[in-house]
């Protein structure tokens, strides 16, 4: 659905923010963008919909070459990309009702039944007791509601979001990446999020590409990226270990998959007999399934033995 290729982009003559950038985003996809600050994210999230131009390389969006089109086409493109921003970017003088309204008059375009639809969008984002409300009176979580549903007024095929949740609470957080879930399940719309927190991607996306310095250094299955590639994380991932690198040298990480030997410590605790330290880990849901990693501590003389427990078990470990 979207494709980009070789997309460079350099700003007033200075070192390329984005380089070299394949990508591609399946309709359907709940789609992380991953890096630290600086990275490129939002940049390429505005080239998608052709806020932002580029130098080299290719956007299509439905196989439609985006710098191939004119203004006019142009803004009908962007109006079937929705987007929402950290700050919501909610007008403070006007209601709920018309902040809603605004795109579609802002686009001159018509749509039918519209106090209908903004109701049912209300709905959809569960505010409807807000509908005269003025944004000064909402919560941060109710604002960026309203900004998902001034997002959805317009039927988009894509919403992009950058930094959605950044700025909300934990437990805000949860209700707006469950109703970004809604939308993408109830209404098929693909969602491309930008963020540097893990646990977002993690919780709501299928895919993820990370960004580091302009440049895509991975990009594939969000599971598989963090069981298996997970060196590619070591700039944001921080908060999800702890112990230095040197400590968790002598280490073994054991990937569990749920469904499949569940409970693998206990496991090799008892038909080992072997003592061993649980440095740190934990099971993750991802989407609808949950699977996880530990990392053990075990000492040189019994490692042989819990290796090939491991190996004659079937389960996936390495060493660290
Ligand atoms: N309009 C602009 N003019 C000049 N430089 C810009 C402009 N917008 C972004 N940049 C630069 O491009 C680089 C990438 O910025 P971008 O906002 O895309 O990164 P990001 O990964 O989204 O970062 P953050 O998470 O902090 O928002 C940065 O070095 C930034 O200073």
């Amino acid at each position: 659905m979207i494709e980009i290729q070789n997309l460079s982009k350099t700003y007033d003559g200075r070192p390329p923010v984005l380089q070299g950038i394949q990508l591609s985003i399946e309709a359907g996809d709940i789609y992380g963008l991953v890096g630290i600050s600086g990275a490129g994210k939002s940049t390429l999230l505005r080239c998608i919909n052709g806020l932002e131009g580029f130098d080299s390389g290719l956007v299509t969006v439905d196989g439609i070459d985006i710098q191939a089109l004119n203004k006019k086409e142009l803004r009908l493109l962007r109006s079937q990309i929705g987007m929402v921003f950290q700050q919501f970017s909610l007008l403070e003088r006007k209601t709920v009702y018309e902040n809603i309204l605004f795109p579609v008059k802002c686009q001159h375009f018509k749509v039918k039944d519209i106090d209908q639809k903004i109701r049912d969008v209300l709905e959809l984002v569960e505010l409807s007791d807000k509908i005269h409300a003025l944004p000064r009176s909402l919560s941060g979580g109710q604002k960026q509601r309203v900004a998902i549903a001034r997002a959805l007024i317009m039927n988009p095929k894509i919403l992009l979001c950058d930094e959605a949740t950044s700025a909300l609470d934990p437990n805000i957080t949860q209700s707006i990446l469950a109703l970004l879930r809604k939308i993408n399940q109830e209404l098929g719309i693909t969602i491309v999020v930008v963020t540097h927190q893990m646990s977002v991607v993690k919780q709501i996306c299928n895919r993820m590409g990370v960004l580091s310095e302009g440049k895509l250094k991975v990009a594939g299955d969000v599971q598989d990226i963090f069981l298996n590639k997970r060196d590619m994380l070591d700039d944001f991932m921080g908060e999800e270990s702890n112990g230095s690198r040197s400590e968790r040298q002598t280490h073994l990480e054991i990937i569990q998959r749920v469904g499949e030997n569940e409970d693998i410590l206990s496991d090799v605790a008892i038909q080992t007999g072997v003592r061993f330290e649980v440095i740190w880990g934990g099971l993750n849901k991802y989407r609808d399934t949950v699977a996880g990693s530990f990392t053990i501590r075990v000492s040189e003389e019994d490692l042989p033995v819990v290796e090939r427990h491991l190996n004659d078990r079937g389960v996936e470990w390495r060493k660290l």
